[in-house]
């Protein structure tokens, strides 16, 4: 999995230096991080819609969509698919709800 988001994420940086004229993903670097925002807005609530109405197909259409322009929004920030994986991996074997007790102790602090 992390080979197609690495080759993915290789593109998306060479892509900075496009012409928008000829590269979706450069056109969405020339309008800059607010018109990625709104695409990653717009995807997520896509996505949320095939899911209501169970249609898995169109439900991996949307979500690589949503993946896709947030891989991009992580681009125009600076960031690679590898810090996310880097932070789910950190993650691994810890429960979410002993980390939410572990932050709701840090704020008692
Ligand atoms: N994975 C994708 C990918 N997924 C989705 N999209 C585009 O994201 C857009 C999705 O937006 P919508 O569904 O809202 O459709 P739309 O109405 O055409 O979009 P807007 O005009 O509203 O922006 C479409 O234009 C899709 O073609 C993608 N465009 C590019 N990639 C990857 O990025 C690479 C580089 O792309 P270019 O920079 O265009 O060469 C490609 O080789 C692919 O690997």
């Amino acid at each position: 999995m992390s080979d197609t988001l690495n080759r993915l994420a290789e593109l998306l940086e060479q892509r900075k230096s496009a012409d928008p004229q000829t590269s979706y993903v450069a056109k969405l670097y020339a309008k800059g991080m607010d018109s990625i925002l709104k695409k990653v807005g717009e995807e997520a609530a896509e996505t949320i819609i095939a899911a209501k109405n169970g249609d898995n197909e169109h439900l991996i259409y949307e979500t690589a969509d949503l993946w896709f322009h947030t891989l991009v929004m992580l681009a125009q920030a600076g960031l690679k698919p590898q810090d996310i994986l880097d932070e789910l991996a950190r993650r691994e074997g810890l429960s979410g709800l002993e980390e939410k007790a572990s932050r709701a102790e840090e704020g008692a602090k």
